[in-house]
């Protein structure tokens, strides 16, 4: 469905010098930089996919889904999106696809929400049965009943996400990139808008590649993540096998009757929190049976789950590997 091999996105940025007589100069004589926003990254997604694409700040997400969109042309290399070349923007990639950018709204300010949905409907050509079809189903499951007919202006942060993202699906676009679709939205409406997304690409087929920097949003909806850090990609496969390589260790979540002695846990694993009620032990995944047992027999245990470290430090993990490596690589390119 999506392939993109040795795709490079290198923006040509002013180079604006301090002072004012430099800056002055600067306008006659323009010096340039390039900033290597993507750099050389190749990757296949099949169809009905869910993908999530991740990095730093600043790693290239959001310039590559823009190139998979259509909206920038690629420096080099060659992106297909279902069979069509996105920078040549032909109506019919046009209406397969869909960019979703938390940051931006697509809906008319003064207008409410239901006129958008229109004028996405004429834009896209849908027919007129499969509009209502579609917008029916939208409304429900998105509980929009009492939000559309009010002007955008006038509806809370989630509220309009919720119509954005409508909006969005109106002509059931076959392709969906979600630039930090959840940014901004408490925790009961990301719940909502991860739920929805899931049900839209079990119900469709639709292929999904999704940035976020919640990682609840990540482990809930993409079994695929690629990994990107300054522009060139550091990981492509599944969550489970990340966390394995970066993190192997294990969590051993201990709910506790009664206050227990800090040298008891610390004979159990590495202690990685304690207070009087509970403790997190660390251990290697082949001790997590022996230290449960011991746990239960020494501890007054009133609770166990053995769970896997948190995503947001598995992740922070990765990119400091990252920075060492580039660290490292860069030390070696001074001459001695
Ligand atoms: N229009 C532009 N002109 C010049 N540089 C740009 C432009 N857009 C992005 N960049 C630079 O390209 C790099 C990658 O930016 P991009 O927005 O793709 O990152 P990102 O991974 O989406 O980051 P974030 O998680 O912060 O949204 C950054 O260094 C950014 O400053």
């Amino acid at each position: 469905m999506i392939s993109v091999r040795g795709l490079r996105k290198h923006y040509q940025v002013h180079k604006r010098p301090p002072g004012l007589k430099a800056a002055l100069r600067s306008l006659v004589h323009r010096s340039y930089t390039s900033v290597k926003a993507v750099d050389g990254i190749s990757f296949d997604i099949k169809p009905g996919e869910r993908v999530g694409f991740l990095g730093p700040n600043g790693a290239g997400k959001t310039t590559t889904l823009k190139v998979l969109a259509g909206l920038l042309h690629p420096s080099e290399g060659e992106v297909h999106v279902d069979g069509h070349v996105p920078r040549l923007r032909e109506e019919a990639f046009l209406k397969k696809i869909m960019l979703v950018m938390g940051q931006k709204q697509q809906l008319l300010w003064d207008l409410p929400p239901a006129e958008t949905f229109e004028l996405n409907r004429a834009i896209y050509d849908v027919p007129r049965p499969q509009y209502k079809q579609t917008l029916e189903e939208l409304v429900s499951l998105l509980e929009l009943e009492d939000l559309i007919t009010k002007p955008t202006r006038q509806l809370s942060l989630g509220e309009r996400m919720k119509c954005e993202l409508a909006a969005a699906l109106i002509h059931r676009p076959r392709v969906l990139f979600l630039d930090e679709p959840t940014i901004g939205l408490d925790v009961s409406m990301q719940v909502t808008m991860r739920a929805f997304i899931k049900a839209y690409n079990e119900k469709t087929g639709a292929t999904l590649i999704l940035t976020s920097h919640y990682m609840d949003d990540v482990a809930a909806l993409c079994p695929r993540v690629i990994v990107i850090d300054k522009g060139q990609l550091s990981y492509d496969g599944t969550l489970d096998a990340l966390v394995q390589r970066v993190r192997p260790e294990k969590r051993v979540v201990l709910r506790l009757a009664r206050p227990v002695d800090a040298a008891l846990l610390e004979s159990l694993g590495r202690v990685v929190s304690h207070e009087p009620g509970s403790a997190v032990l660390q251990v290697q995944q082949d001790a997590v049976n022996a230290t449960v047992g011991r746990a239960l027999s020494t501890l007054p245990v009133t609770d166990l789950t053995v769970e896997n470290a948190p995503l947001e430090e598995v992740m922070s993990e990765l990119f400091q590997e990252g920075k060492a490596r580039r660290a490292e690589a860069a030390r070696e390119a001074v001459p001695a």
